[in-house]
C-alpha cells in the first residue's frame, strides 16, 4: 500500500502495531534462496531442509566406561589394551578374555560387555567380578540410526543442534538466512577514536550486526558513505542482498535523500513514517529483488525502527517468530504518560511482573537501550497500569 492508504497512525504515519504488521507480511512473502553454510555460520539461522543423520551415534561399538572388555564367562585372562581413537583390534576377543579399555574407545569383536573398574578385581593377568550381557557399552547406532531424521525444516539452529549436526558427520547446514547489506550515511560519522568538534562516532552499525543475527539475518556488507545523493542511489541500485538498511538519510532535510533515491528506482513505499517515539521517521520500500528499510540516524530511534521493522522482517522472511515478543505483559511503574497519538517505546528493566523505566532514552543515545531488558510498550492514550513488552533487539 503506498503512504496515502490508510495508516491507522497520522501525518501519514503508520500506527507502530500495523508497521510491524506490515513489516511481517512483506517478509512472509519473500524467503531468501536457501544456502549451504558451514557450522558456525548456520548458528541462529532457520533451516531450509530436513538433517538426517549420515552415520549412526554412536558410529562404532564403544565403550562407556573404563574398565576391562571381556567375552564370555569369567575369570578372563587379560590379553591387551584398547585407547580411545585406535582402530579396531586386528584379532576379536575370544571366549575367557578380557582388555582393558578407555571410555570412548573402539570395543573388540567378541565383546560381551564392559566391566567398570570399580567392579573389577585384578590378579596376575587375570580379571574377574560381576559382568552383565550387553552392559557399560555403547553399541553402534543404539542412539541414532543412519538416515535418521533428527532436525527439521524450520528449526532454528542453535549450538546443541550445531554439534548434534557435527557428530553425524555435517560440515554444512542447509539454511534460510536472509543477506543484509547496510549503508551507513553522514559526513559527520567517525569509525574509530573519540568523536567531538562536529563528528560522531557511529553507533548504529556496530549494534547493528548483532540485532540482525538475533533475526536470523546476517550482515554480509557494512559501509559508511556521506550525504551526496548519488553515492547513495549507485548503492542501493547496485546492492546485492535481500535486504538493504540505510541509516540516516529519513528525515526531510536537504542530506536526505532516501525517499527521492528509492522512487528514482522505481521501489513502492510500504511503509513512510511511523507513529512511534522515538524513531519516527522510518521507511520500508521493495522493489522484486531488495526489500529496503530506513532507519533514522538518532541511534536510539534507529535501535526502535530496527525493533519495529527490520527485526520482524527478518525473522518473517525465514518463517520464525519475531525473536522480540513472547515476554509476559507487565505493570509499568513510574511516572509514565502516554503520547495522545504514537505508541511510545520505554527502555525498562524487568523485575518480576513489573517494568521499572531506566531512563536515558533519549533518541540519539543509546544508553537506556543498553541498561534494559525489554521496551514497554505504550499505546497511545494508554491510562493503564500493565504494558506488553517487547524485547530490546
Ligand atoms: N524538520 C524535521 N526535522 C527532523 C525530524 C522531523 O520530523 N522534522 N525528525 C527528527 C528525528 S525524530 C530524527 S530521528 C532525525 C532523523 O534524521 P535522519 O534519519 O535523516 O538522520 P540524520 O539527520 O543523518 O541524523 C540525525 C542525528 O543522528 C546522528 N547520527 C546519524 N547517523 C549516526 C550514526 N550512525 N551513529 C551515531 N549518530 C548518528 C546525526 O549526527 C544527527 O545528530 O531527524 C530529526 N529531524
Ligand atoms: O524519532 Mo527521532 O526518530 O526521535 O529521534
Amino acid at each position: 500500500m503506498g503512504a496515502g492508504g490508510c495508516t491507522g497512525g497520522h501525518g501519514g504515519h503508520r500506527s507502530w502495531p500495523r508497521a510491524r504488521e506490515a513489516a511481517r507480511l512483506l517478509g512472509g512473502g519473500r524467503p531468501p534462496a536457501p544456502r549451504e553454510l558451514s557450522l558456525e555460520d548456520a548458528l541462529g539461522a532457520v533451516l531450509a531442509a530436513d538433517v538426517h543423520a549420515l552415520t549412526g551415534l554412536p558410529a562404532f561399538d564403544a565403550s562407556a566406561m573404563d574398565g576391562f572388555a571381556v567375552s564370555g564367562p569369567g575369570p578372563w585372562r587379560l590379553v591387551g589394551r584398547q585407547l580411545a581413537g585406535a582402530p579396531e583390534a586386528p584379532v576379536g576377543l575370544r571366549p575367557g578374555e578380557a582388555v582393558e579399555i578407555a571410555t570412548g574407545a573402539r570395543v573388540p569383536k567378541g565383546t560381551e560387555c564392559v566391566l567398570p573398574y570399580e567392579l573389577a578385581a585384578v590378579r596376575d593377568g587375570t580379571v574377574d567380578g560381576p559382568a552383565e550381557a550387553g552392559r557399560h557399552v555403547r553399541w553402534a547406532g543404539e542412539e541414532t540410526a543412519p538416515g535418521e531424521t533428527v532436525l527439521e525444516r524450520g528449526a532454528v539452529v542453535g549450538p546443541a543442534a550445531l554439534g548434534l549436526a557435527a557428530s553425524l558427520g555435517h560440515d554444512t547446514l542447509p539454511v534460510l538466512r536472509p543477506r543484509v547489506t547496510v549503508l551507513v550515511t553522514g559526513e559527520e560519522i567517525t569509525t574509530s577514536g573519540l568523536p567531538g568538534d562536529g563528528s560522531v562516532r557511529d553507533a548504529i552499525g556496530p549494534a547493528l550486526p548483532g540485532v540482525v543475527e538475533r533475526a536470523g539475518g546476517r550482515i554480509e556488507s557494512l559501509r559508511h558513505m556521506g550525504d551526496e545523493r548519488r553515492p547513495l542511489l549507485d548503492a542501493l541500485a547496485g546492492a546485492d542482498g535481500d535486504v538493504v538498511a540505510v541509516c540516516g538519510s529519513s528525515s526531510r532535510g536537504p542530506a536526505d535523500h532516501l525517499r527521492s533515491v528509492l522512487e528514482e528506482l522505481g521501489a513502492e513505499v510500504a511503509v513512510d513514517g511511523v507513529a512511534c517515539r522515538p524513531g519516527h521517521p522510518q521507511l520500508l520500500a521493495h522493489t522484486d529483488r531488495t526489500v529496503f528499510v530506513g532507519l533514522p540516524g538518532n541511534p536510539g530511534a534507529a535501535l526502535v525502527a530496527a525493533a519495529t521493522l527490520l527485526v520482524p522482517l527478518l525473522a518473517a522472511m525465514s518463517g520464525r517468530p519475531d525473536p522480540g515478543t513472547g515476554l509476559a505483559r507487565a505493570v509499568l511503574e513510574g511516572a509514565v504518560t502516554a503520547h495522545p497519538r504514537d505508541t511510545r517505546l520505554v527502555a525498562v528493566r524487568l523485575d518480576g511482573g513489573r517494568a521499572h523505566p531506566v531512563g536515558h532514552d533519549r533518541p540519539g543515545s543509546l544508553r537506556g537501550a543498553a541498561l534494559a531488558d525489554a521496551y514497554a510498550v505504550v499505546p497511545p492514550g494508554w491510562d493503564g497500569t500493565e504494558v506488553e513488552l517487547l524485547r530490546v533487539p
